[in-house]
């Protein structure tokens, strides 16, 4: 089946791009992503000036800005971490949200074409996901694709994709000890495919290269407390991922990954890296198997609702593992009054089925 479902439309995707640089490498991106709105989040020191290439549309936020929209609630949004983009998804009044980081730039596929990430992300969104059986020629919606003999037909109407995970060539994204280990290491496989997470799977989601329903999956997409005055980093993507795919097998929504690629060009120091994610390899053994056992009651009414109803496990069941659980969970909380106090259009409604 090749049905590729309509493209939304310019005014219906945001860019949100966390930065501590400058942002040069948008003229790379300039073809791609000049017909959207660009929100900005700038990192770190509010006074520095962030330079930017004339003719984008662009909303620039720092952290002044993030306290004097969300007053005490700008606790929950991070400081000196990446983790400070989902800012920039509650700000977005944009149906799609892709977010992206201030060193990938344009890759190229194996013809040498360059990689438009946004059409093939808005592309993967807008074509169903098939989480309850797999399709062992990957995702039966894009083209040149089907469902292979022995799909089941009453599954191949399939769900709502409203997550599209892309990869990175050049710099992968390893954690510290695999960086440490394999420091010359840079991903030159181009694997042509697009896949659905299947129900039941978990997967680390990676915020380099992300595109999502912000309407529908936007309240799950806390990028956790790190950074500043945290025990923790380089966690942020991976929380919400684990929190959007519980929610999202709850409700019967996808995630897809795979294309498209970017080329991540910069590896961040593993040294500093390790310092950042220590604690997160081990307690994500404990973490891990919370996620994989959690169920949510039948009541949610909204994604809104499933996540409160997470943040309330997490302190119930996470908060012996370590006092930052407890943290979280209330900067769950708070994250879903700011969504809700900022966004009462999206709360994230059930699907319409
Ligand atoms: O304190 C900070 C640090 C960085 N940023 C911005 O965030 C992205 C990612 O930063 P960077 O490329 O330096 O780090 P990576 O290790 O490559 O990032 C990977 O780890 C994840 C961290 O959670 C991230 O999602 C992955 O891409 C850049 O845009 C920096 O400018 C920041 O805002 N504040
Ligand atoms: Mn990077």
């Amino acid at each position: 089946m090749s049905a590729l479902g309509n493209l939304p439309a310019p005014e219906d995707v945001d860019i949100v791009i966390p930065t501590i640089r400058n942002l040069d490498f948008l003229e790379q991106w300039r073809p791609f992503f000049e017909r959207h709105k660009l929100i900005i989040v700038q990192d770190g020191d509010p006074s520095r000036v962030v330079k930017i290439p004339e003719g984008f549309n662009y909303e620039l936020y720092n952290r002044n800005d993030i306290e004097r929209i969300l007053g005490k609630r700008a606790e929950c949004i991070s400081f000196k971490d990446s983790a400070c983009r989902c800012f920039g998804f509650l700000v977005s009044k944009a149906k799609y949200v892709y977010t992206i980081d201030d060193d990938c730039f344009v890759a190229e596929d194996p013809q040498g074409n360059k990689i438009n990430a946004l059409d093939q992300h808005l592309r993967n969104i807008s074509t169903p996901s098939t989480p309850f059986f797999f399709n062992t020629l990957y995702d039966p919606f894009a083209q040149g694709s089907d469902f292979v003999r022995g799909y089941p037909f009453s599954l191949r109407e399939g769900v709502e994709t409203v997550v599209s995970h892309g990869l990175w060539l050049n710099i992968p994204d390893y954690d510290a000890p695999t960086q440490l280990v394999k420091p010359a290491e840079r991903n030159t496989r181009y694997v042509n495919a697009v896949m659905t997470v299947p129900k039941g799977s978990l997967f680390p989601m990676c915020g380099m290269n992300l595109t999502f329903n912000r309407e529908v999956i936007g309240p799950a997409m806390y990028f956790g407390l790190m950074g500043h005055g945290q025990p923790l980093g380089r966690y942020d993507d991976m929380w919400a991922g684990w929190c959007t795919k519980v929610i999202c097998d709850h409700l019967s929504l996808g995630v897809k990954t795979g294309l498209p690629y970017i080329w991540h060009s910069k590896a961040s120091d593993p040294f500093t890296n390790l310092k950042k994610e220590y604690k997160g390899i081990f307690w994500q053994e404990e973490i891990i198997p919370f996620f994989q056992s959690v169920t949510l009651s039948d009541d949610c009414q909204t994604v809104c609702d499933c996540y409160l109803e997470l943040a309330q496990k997490v302190r119930d069941e996470l908060s012996d593992l370590d006092p930052y659980f407890t943290k979280l969970a209330d900067a769950m909380g708070t994250w879903i009054e700011a969504w809700k106090e900022l966004n009462p259009e999206a709360q994230g409604r059930y699907p319409q089925k």
